[in-house]
């Protein structure tokens, strides 16, 4: 009974994700970017530690721009029309997305610039 319902949570979950991949151009330069920096941390043989900062970031760059999309659904559910309160929300969310892609960014470099330079 636990693994069925633990199945169908994954399932509503992988469903999700597909939907996200399918319809998100954002989601799809992420992974792109994601792989690029695994190849990356592979060939310059970053640290344990670097390896941990490098997966949280990606986690978190990946987990705002779903919610993203998620509130970006809702909105043009319940707000179809134009309206400065679904604007200010959508804003919000894409704030976020933003600041965790620079966050990734600004970590990316400190690993990867003195590589670069050495
Ligand atoms: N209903 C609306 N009313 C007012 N402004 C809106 C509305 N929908 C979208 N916008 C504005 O357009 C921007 C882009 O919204 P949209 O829903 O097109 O996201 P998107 O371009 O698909 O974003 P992403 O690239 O993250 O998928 C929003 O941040 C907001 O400023």
């Amino acid at each position: 009974m636990v693994d069925k319902k633990k199945s169908i949570g994954f399932q509503f979950a992988w469903n999700g994700l597909r939907e996200v991949l399918k319809s998100e151009w954002n989601f799809r330069l992420h992974i792109v970017s994601m792989v690029v920096v695994i190849i990356a941390g592979l060939m310059f043989g970053i640290t344990l530690v670097e390896w941990v900062s490098v997966v949280t970031v990606i986690g978190l760059v990946l987990t705002t721009e779903i919610l993203n999309t998620a509130i970006e659904e809702v909105i043009d559910y319940i707000k179809p029309e134009i309206h400065p309160a679904a604007k200010k929300v959508k804003d919000i969310a894409a704030a976020s997305v933003f600041v965790a892609s620079m966050t990734a960014l600004v970590v990316g470099l400190i690993i990867f610039i003195p590589r670069l330079f050495a």
